[in-house]
C-alpha cells in the first residue's frame, strides 16, 4: 500500500464537524494538477472491506486533499503525495483515518475544451446546442470517467506518462456498499495480481481486458472475447450463441470495451445495445457489476433527452442502451448519431427478414454488428439467413444461395459461418457450480380431470386449437377451465361450452386435491417450507399462476410474483428482494412469458415448471434461472405433467427435438414433417397409464424403474452413476459444429412481426401466444424411437419401493409422500469436484 503523511486530529467545530474541513476553496491554494475519483472507507486490517462512499482527490503542487462527491466537504488531507504518475486506477492509499481507493482521473474544462475540438472532426449534434447545453455536456465530461488520448497529452507533463494499465471497472463493493448487489469484485482482490488478458498479441498497442475483470474471466469467457473482438474487426459481425448463463453480457461488453481503449487511450467508438425492455435493468446492472458505481459507461434511454444527453456525451458514455420498441420509434434520431456497434439482445428477435424491427435496425446502418442469442433460430433456414445476413449483409448470398449453400454442404460457407457464429453449451458452468438435478415428475390425473378430459377426446368436435387450449387448462387444473368455459358459454365460442360444463359436477368447488400436479406441488411447498428453501415456479399461464399464489398464501409462504403485467421498472426490485429476502419461505412465481430470459432467481435452489411449452427454447431459459453463478445450493428443477395427457406429448416433442441429427437435415427434415391425422389423434387420446411415455419407449422394467443388471451397477458403483449422469448432458463437442441441440425445427409458420414490442410481449406474457404455440402442435410426428434418449435417464417408479424412498431423498423430497406421482425420470449435472 502507498502510505502518506497523515493529518489527523483536527479540531472540531460545534457541529462535530472538523475546523476547516468544511469546503473551503480558500483553504487550498495554487494550481490544481489532477483530480480523481476515489472511493473511502475508514482504515482497517479488515480483507474485506466496506467502502463507505464516493469522493474527489485534488492534488496540488505539495499536497492533496480528498472531499465528498459534491466537493463541498473536505474529508482529509496529505502532503506525503510525491508521485502523481502512480496514481493508478485501483491504487489504494491512507489519508487521513480513511483507505482510499483511486478510480479515475477527471479531466479539467479546459482540456475538455481543447480536446473537443481536437477530436471531433466530424460534427455532432452538440455543435450546434446553445450555451447552457454546452456547459451540461462539459460537466459531464468532467465528470466521465474515462482518460482520453488529447488528455493523456495536456496532462502528461504533470503526471508523468500515461499508466500503462488499461484503464477498466474496479470498483471493489460490498452489498452494504453498493446496494443489493453482489460484485464478484467484492468476494476477493484475486485481480490485484492477475495480468491483464490480452486479446490479440499481434496488434499494436495490444487490446486488454484489465486484470481486475480478467481476474473473474472464465476461458470460455476469454475465448468468447476474442471471437466478439476479431469477428467484428474482420468479418464485421458476429451471433454469439452461447446457451443460458455463460455470461454473454460480460464477454459483449469486455470486448467492444476493449476496441475503445487500447492502451488507456480513448477511442470514440459509439456502441448502441438493444435489449428486451424487460432486460434493460439487468443489463444496467452488469455494467454497474463490472465497472463500479461512479464509472458509467452506458446510458439508458427512457426518454427522449436520454439520447440528447448520450448525443452530449458519447465520449465518456459510449454505450446507449435502449428497448427493441423504443429503437424502432427513435430509429431517425439513432441514426443520426452514426454509432459504430450494433449488439442486439436476444437477436432472435430479427429472425423475420421483413420483420419492422430488424428493417428499422438495418437502416442505421452500423457497420458492426453483433446478436446475442440463446436460440439462434427457432424455425428454419429462412431464419437462420436473416440473421447472419443482418450481421453480415450479403456475405451469404441471398435466400436460395443460401438454401443452396446450406443442402449442399459447401466447406467455404461451412467455414464462414463458423466464423461468424459461436456457440457453447451450459455445460460449461458445471465446473463453476453446484450440481444440478431435473427431474419430469407424472402425476396421476384426478377423477375429475379424467372424466372431463375423456368428454373432449370422446365427444368434442370442432377447432382443434381452442380444444388444445381447453385441455391445456384442465391438466393444471379444472378449476381453469371451468372459468373458461363460464366465460365462453356467453360468447359465440367456435365450440359450445355448454355440453362441456355439463360434465362439472353443479356448482362445481374446486379443491387442491382436483389437480394431481397442484396437489404434489402443495406436498412440495411443504417439503421447502420444512427445509427453508426457497423455490421458484414457473407457468405459461396468468391464472394458474393466480391459483398457485393463492395456494402459496393460504401456506404462509411470502409470495414474489413477475409477470406480463409487472411494470418493467420493477421487475429488477422484484428480483433483488426475493434474491435477498431474509425469509426463507418465499416462493417466486414467473410468468415464462415474461421472465424466462435474462433473470438472475439464484436465491432460490428448486425450481418448479408447472407445465410445457411447445418451443422448448421457452421451458429451457426459465429453467436456466436458478442455476447460474452465484449459485451456491444444489440445484433441484422439477418438471410437472399430468400423466397420460397433453403433458407428456409436450414434453416427447422437446424430447424428440433434442434427439435430432445434423442441424441442415434438420431443417430439411422438418419440411418434410406433414401433419398426420394419427399426431393430432394422439393429443386428443388420453393413455391411462403412470406415464405413457414410458410405455412408448417400451422399457423393459416393467414399470419398477428398474432396468435389468442396473441394479448392481448402481448400488455397488458411485461413480458408475456420475460416469452415467454425465454421459446424460451433452458434451461440448455435440455443439461446437452445428449446434443442432437447440434449434428448433417446426414447419415455417406464417411470417410474422417481431415488434409492437411491449404489446405484443405484454399479450404473450398473459398467455395471449397459446394459440400460436398450439399450431405448432400440428407438426407433432412422435414415436417410441425418437424419444430413445430416456432409456439415458434414471427411471424411478412407486412400485419399486426401496428407490422410490431413495430417490425422494436425493431429489430433496423426503419428507413427503408424493402419492400423487406416479412415475419420474432423471437427469443429473454434476460438477468436475463432485
Ligand atoms: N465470470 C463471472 N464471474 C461472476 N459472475 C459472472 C461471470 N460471468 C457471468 N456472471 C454472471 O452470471 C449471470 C449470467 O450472465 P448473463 O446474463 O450475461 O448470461 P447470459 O449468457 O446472457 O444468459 P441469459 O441468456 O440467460 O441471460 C450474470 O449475473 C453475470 O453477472
Amino acid at each position: 500500500m502507498f502510505r502518506t503523511g497523515l493529518s489527523k486530529g483536527k479540531p472540531k467545530n460545534e457541529s462535530g464537524t472538523p475546523k476547516g474541513y468544511l469546503d473551503t476553496s480558500h483553504n487550498q491554494t495554487g494550481k490544481e494538477l489532477a483530480k480523481f475519483t476515489v472511493m473511502y472507507a475508514k482504515a482497517s486490517t479488515k480483507k474485506h472491506k466496506t467502502w463507505e462512499g464516493d469522493g474527489i482527490l485534488i492534488c496540488y503542487a505539495d499536497y492533496a486533499v480528498m472531499k465528498s462527491e459534491d466537493e463541498k466537504e473536505v474529508l482529509g488531507r496529505t502532503s506525503g503525495l510525491k508521485n502523481l504518475a502512480d496514481l493508478d486506477s485501483g491504487k489504494v492509499i491512507v489519508m487521513g483515518g480513511y483507505e482510499v481507493q483511486i478510480q479515475d482521473r477527471l479531466l479539467f474544462s479546459n482540456d475538455i475544451k481543447s480536446s473537443h475540438s481536437e477530436e471531433s472532426s466530424s460534427s455532432s449534434p452538440e455543435d450546434n446546442q446553445p450555451d447552457s447545453r454546452k456547459r451540461v455536456s462539459q460537466m459531464l465530461y468532467q465528470r466521465a470517467a474515462l482518460m482520453p488520448k488529447f488528455a493523456t497529452k495536456v496532462l502528461s507533463n504533470q503526471l508523468g506518462p500515461p499508466s500503462k494499465k488499461p484503464f477498466m471497472g474496479n470498483a471493489i463493493m460490498t452489498s452494504s456498499s453498493r446496494g443489493t448487489f453482489n460484485s464478484p469484485l467484492a468476494v476477493d482482490k484475486k485481480e490485484k495480481s492477475h495480468p491483464p488478458f490480452v486479446i490479440d498479441d499481434s496488434e499494436d498497442p495490444k487490446p486488454t481486458v484489465d486484470s481486475c475483470i480478467a481476474a473473474h474471466l472464465r476461458p470460455h469467457q476469454k475465448e468468447g472475447i476474442t471471437f466478439i473482438y476479431k469477428s467484428l474487426r474482420d468479418h464485421g459481425g458476429c451471433i454469439l450463441a452461447d446457451e443460458m448463463g455463460l455470461g454473454k453480457s460480460i464477454q459483449t461488453i469486455a470486448a467492444i470495451w476493449a476496441m475503445m481503449r487500447k492502451n488507456s487511450i480513448r477511442i470514440n467508438l459509439k456502441c448502441l445495445l438493444v435489449v428486451p425492455s424487460s432486460l434493460v435493468n439487468n443489463w444496467k446492472a452488469e455494467f454497474k457489476k463490472w465497472f463500479g458505481t461512479l464509472r458509467k459507461p452506458v446510458i439508458a434511454v427512457q426518454k427522449n433527452s436520454d439520447i440528447r444527453s448520450y448525443a452530449a456525451s458519447h465520449s465518456y458514455n459510449p454505450f446507449l442502451l435502449i428497448s427493441y420498441d423504443l429503437a424502432l420509434r427513435h430509429a431517425e434520431h439513432l441514426k443520426l448519431l452514426k454509432f459504430d456497434v450494433l449488439v442486439c439482445d436476444e437477436g432472435h428477435k430479427l429472425k423475420n427478414i421483413n420483420g419492422k424491427i430488424r428493417t428499422a435496425l438495418y437502416s442505421l446502418e452500423i457497420p458492426r454488428r453483433l446478436i446475442l442469442t440463446g436460440t439462434p433460430t427457432q424455425n428454419d433456414l429462412d431464419e437462420f439467413f436473416s440473421l447472419l445476413d443482418f450481421i453480415c449483409p450479403g456475405k451469404f448470398g441471398n435466400r436460395i444461395e443460401f438454401r443452396e449453400m446450406c443442402t449442399e454442404k459447401n466447406d467455404e460457407f461451412t467455414a464462414l459461418r463458423d466464423k461468424c457464429l459461436l456457440r457453447r453449451l451450459s455445460s460449461k458452468l458445471q465446473a463453476h457450480l453446484p450440481n444440478k438435478h431435473e427431474y419430469v415428475f407424472f402425476c396421476k390425473p384426478s377423477e375429475i380431470q379424467k372424466k372431463v378430459l375423456q368428454t373432449i377426446c370422446d365427444q368434442m368436435t370442432g377447432e382443434p386449437l381452442v380444444l388444445i387450449d381447453y385441455i391445456r387448462k384442465l391438466v393444471n387444473h379444472p378449476k381453469l377451465l371451468h372459468q373458461k368455459l363460464l366465460e365462453d358459454q356467453g360468447k359465440e365460442a367456435r365450440i359450445s361450452a355448454r355440453p362441456l360444463l355439463y360434465t362439472f359436477p353443479k356448482n362445481y368447488k374446486e379443491s387442491v386435491s382436483d389437480s394431481g400436479k397442484l396437489s404434489t406441488l402443495c406436498e412440495m411447498l411443504a417439503c421447502f417450507h420444512e427445509y427453508k428453501e426457497r423455490c421458484v415456479i414457473a407457468s405459461s399461464y396468468a391464472k394458474t399462476l393466480d391459483m398457485i399464489e393463492k395456494l402459496c398464501s393460504a401456506m404462509n409462504f411470502c409470495v414474489f410474483r413477475l409477470d406480463g403485467d409487472t411494470p418493467v421498472h420493477v421487475r429488477q426490485k422484484i428480483v433483488d428482494q426475493f434474491n435477498t429476502a431474509s425469509d426463507p419461505n418465499s416462493v417466486f412465481l414467473l410468468s415464462k412469458k415474461a421472465g424466462g430470459a435474462g433473470l438472475n432467481l439464484v436465491g432460490a435452489s428448486r425450481f418448479v415448471l408447472f407445465d410445457s411449452e411447445w418451443n422448448p427454447a421457452i421451458d429451457l431459459q426459465a429453467m436456466a434461472r436458478i442455476w447460474r453463478d452465484g449459485q451456491k445450493l444444489e440445484c433441484h428443477i422439477y418438471r410437472m405433467a399430468t400423466a397420460g395427457t397433453i403433458d407428456e406429448k409436450m414434453i416427447q416433442r422437446q424430447i424428440q427435438k433434442g434427439e435430432l441429427g445434423h442441424f441442415v437435415e434438420q431443417i430439411e427434415n422438418s419440411s418434410n414433417v406433414k401433419f398426420r391425422d394419427e399426431d393430432l389423434a394422439d393429443i386428443f387420446t388420453f393413455h391411462d397409464s403412470p406415464c405413457n411415455t414410458h410405455d412408448m419407449i417400451e422399457c423393459k422394467c416393467g414399470g419398477t424403474g428398474n432396468l435389468p443388471g442396473e441394479e448392481e451397477e448402481i448400488e455397488n458403483s458411485d461413480e458408475g452413476v456420475a460416469n452415467d449422469e454425465n454421459a446424460m448432458v451433452n458434451t461440448e463437442d455435440d455443439a461446437l459444429d452445428d449446434f443442432e441441440d437447440y434449434i428448433i425445427t417446426i414447419n415455417k409458420k406464417e411470417d410474422k412481426e417481431t415488434i409492437e414490442e411491449t404489446e405484443m410481449e405484454k399479450e404473450e406474457e398473459n398467455g395471449g401466444a397459446e394459440v400460436e404455440n398450439a399450431e405448432d402442435a400440428e407438426q407433432l410426428a412422435i414415436n417410441g424411437s425418437s424419444l430413445n434418449s430416456l432409456f439415458r435417464w434414471r427411471h424411478y417408479s412407486p412400485r419399486h419401493e426401496s428407490q422410490w424412498e431413495e430417490f425422494k431423498e436425493t431429489a430433496g423430497l423426503g419428507a413427503i409422500d408424493l402419492s400423487d406421482v406416479s412415475f419420474v425420470f432423471k437427469i443429473s449435472v454434476k460438477t468436475s469436484e463432485s
